[in-house]
């Protein structure tokens, strides 16, 4: 049988919990020869992610360097894929999202004349600077790619927008539903003494404790670094301190235009809890324990609504609308008075809060993989 040769290519971790359901699908599949090369843009986060859903790269381009900007690694990635694709000459190469390996990835086929294929297209905020620089980076790839797998209904318009042809567009979900549950099943059967061991007795505790209320927070976008962030950590300092019954429970994003607004007002408090980045499976656990989630990130909108988890984002634009048109997440900027007004009308409010927490999803139900791979085989 003639085998369809496809390339994946990814370097960081929400690539990677992204990519993690098609290249297993791949692997499964008879019709294809597949293969994977991993940038390691972001190295020790995406390592873990790989190691959790046994993926072993066939290429692995190491590019991570202290200090890297965006010249940095749109070169290096370029530069290091050349010889790989020269060697593998893939019938498809497969790029996730809006990153930068995602962008030079789909540059890198285009100059060895390979057919780019593009998981999660057609997101759009309209602004070219937020995400900086997620946006440019993936409407770049529209331009390049002939396949588009779109997420929803809505990126598939945006896509048609741009003139993309429509037999090129495919709408499937999103992958990073079927990560999650594949996630949560086997976070499930995790006996209750892991977690204890990984967040500490009184962590712990506090979790488990009825009383209590818990709000999770990430945040790393590079549009929110300087005054947007020392805003939001204000905003939740003086949450924690006006609400003693609430824990914030913070993974600290290790860039240090993160680590240091956070560490000067965040350090010391009772109730704020700053703890280093966790694994995807330790994050599943929770996102499906805690009440509340304050965030800037892409995944983790996407994500929260399966769980049944309202979600305030740290932004002031979104390319998710349709989880704020279902009602499930609000955008709140960086303002710290609007934060915390979000916060409390949320929790103060159990009909507010219930309304936000219907578990309607309008990025897929854990099938986007399949469908992406059906697509790709004919
Ligand atoms: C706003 C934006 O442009 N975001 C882009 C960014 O991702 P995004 O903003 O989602 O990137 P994050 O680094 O927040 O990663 C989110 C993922 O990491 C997991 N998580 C989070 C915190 C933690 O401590 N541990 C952990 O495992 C979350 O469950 C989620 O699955 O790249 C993605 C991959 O191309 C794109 O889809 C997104 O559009």
């Amino acid at each position: 049988m003639n085998q369809k040769r496809v390339l994946s290519i990814f370097g960081t971790r929400p690539e990677a919990i992204k990519m993690a359901p098609v290249v297993r699908a791949l692997a499964a599949h008879p019709g294809f020869d597949s293969r994977i090369c991993v940038t390691a843009q972001h190295r020790g986060m995406l390592d873990q992610v790989l190691g959790l859903f046994e993926i072993k790269p066939d290429y692995d381009l190491n590019i991570m360097s202290p200090g890297q900007d965006l010249f940095d690694v749109t070169s290096r990635v370029l530069l290091g894929l050349r010889a790989v694709i020269r060697k593998e000459s893939p019938d498809i190469v497969l790029v996730q999202g809006d990153t930068t390996t995602c962008f030079a990835g789909a540059l890198a086929a285009f100059y060895e004349g390979v057919a780019v294929a593009h998981v999660e297209a057609g997101l759009r905020t309209g602004n070219l600077r937020a995400p900086f620089p997620e946006e440019v980076n993936r409407t770049l790839v529209s331009r390049i790619a002939e396949l588009h797998f779109a997420p929803t209904d809505r990126s598939r318009r945006n896509l048609l927008a741009e003139n993309i042809p429509q037999p090129q567009i495919i709408v499937t979900g999103n992958t990073v539903i079927d990560a999650l549950l594949w996630m949560r099943e086997r976070v499930g059967a995790y006996p209750r003494s892991v977690w204890k061991t990984l967040f500490g007795e009184t962590l712990f505790t506090r979790i488990h404790d009825n009383g209590r209320r818990r709000v999770l927070i990430t945040g790393h976008r590079r549009e929110n670094f300087g005054q947007g962030f020392k805003d939001l950590c204000q905003a939740i300092r003086e949450l924690a301190m006006n609400h003693a019954d609430w824990d914030f429970i913070y993974p600290v994003h290790l860039n240090p235009n993160v680590r240091q607004p956070v560490n000067d007002i965040l350090l010391r408090l009772p109730n704020v809890h700053l703890i280093e980045p966790l694994d995807y499976a330790p994050f599943v656990w929770l996102m499906n324990e805690c009440d509340l989630i304050l965030t800037d990130s892409g995944g983790v909108q996407e994500e929260a609504p399966s769980l049944g988890k309202p979600v305030l984002v740290m932004r002031e634009v979104t390319e998710r609308p349709e989880a704020v048109e279902a009602g499930t997440v609000r955008l709140v900027g960086t303002d710290k008075t609007t934060i915390i007004a979000a916060v409390e009308d949320l929790l103060g409010d159990p009909s507010l809060y219930e309304r936000m927490s219907r578990t309607h999803n309008p990025y897929g139900n854990g099938h986007a993989a399949e469908r992406i791979v059906q697509e790709l085989a004919r």
